[in-house]
């Protein structure tokens, strides 16, 4: 489990996070969104473990942390199997095992057969996939995922949410996404937290209880209406559907 509890952040002489409390179970799929430079990212380092907090509790008990990025992070040089056999390699795992684990997870995320691609050779899509079974590889059981898929096109990225969708509702990984799409994190999430700016606070959190199965487009998009019809949310998006456009 992750637990943030009156969690503040400060950098330099900004106030960056103050006071937030939010908690992923093992299995919990929790989206976070917000305005542009909230914080969402500084959360996710908390999280990692890659800065401290300023003041409150950070506790990840979660056995094995691993991160996702906007940009796949890929070892140019390396080909599709050692890419993703790059965090075993670190823990010493043999080389036979290591790719022997590689080609399992590569079949797991659609990558059967591009063994011997270099990343160049791979559409943006597929990097992405490479770079979720690279930190699957290391048998995480808690994943970050920092805007993921906002590369990719429209049908690429509908592909790789239902790649998570599976780990989530099949594995049972837990993870923590930010994402600026709140039709992304309601297809994706058990949870959508909302943070409002300057400094970044929880204002809302939403309980997502229909099945995953049952969220279609049309359901989707719905359901990002009524969350939008909430003050807090629309603050938190400067987002006011009675104001006049110019
Ligand atoms: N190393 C740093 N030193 C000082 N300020 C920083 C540092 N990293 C981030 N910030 C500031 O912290 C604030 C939050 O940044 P962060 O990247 O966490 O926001 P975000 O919500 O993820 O933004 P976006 O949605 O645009 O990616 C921003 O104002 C940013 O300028």
């Amino acid at each position: 489990m992750l637990m943030c509890e009156q969690v503040s952040l400060d950098l330099g002489p900004n106030c960056i996070l103050a006071n937030v409390n939010l908690q992923v179970a093992a299995g919990e799929s929790v989206c976070l969104v917000g305005p542009s430079g909230c914080g969402k990212t500084s959360l996710l380092r908390l999280a990692a473990g890659a800065v401290e907090v300023s003041s409150g509790h950070m506790k990840n008990h979660f056995r094995t942390t691993a991160a996702v990025f906007q940009e796949p992070r890929l070892l140019p040089w390396r080909r599709m199997l050692d890419n993703i056999a790059l965090g075993l390699k670190a823990r010493g795992v043999n080389r036979h095992e290591r790719l022997a684990r590689a080609r399992t997870l590569a079949d797991k995320v659609g990558l059967a057969g591009y063994d011997q691609h270099f990343p160049h050779e791979l559409s943006g899509g597929m990097q992405q996939r490479v770079a979720l079974a690279r930190a699957l590889a290391v048998d995480a059981d808690f994943l970050l995922l920092d805007e993921p898929f906002s590369a990719l096109d429209v049908g690429l990225r509908s592909e790789a949410q239902g790649l998570v969708q599976c780990l989530v509702v099949d594995q049972g990984i837990a993870t923590l996404m930010v994402t600026h799409d709140l039709t992304e994190a309601l297809r994706l999430a058990h949870r959508v937290v909302v943070l409002s700016g300057a400094p970044g606070t929880v204002v809302c959190e939403h309980r997502v209880s229909t099945p995953f199965a049952e969220r279609t487009p049309a359901w989707l998009y719905e359901e990002a209406g009524h969350l939008l019809r909430q003050p807090v949310v629309q603050d938190s998006f400067l987002f006011h559907p009675d104001s006049e456009v110019a």
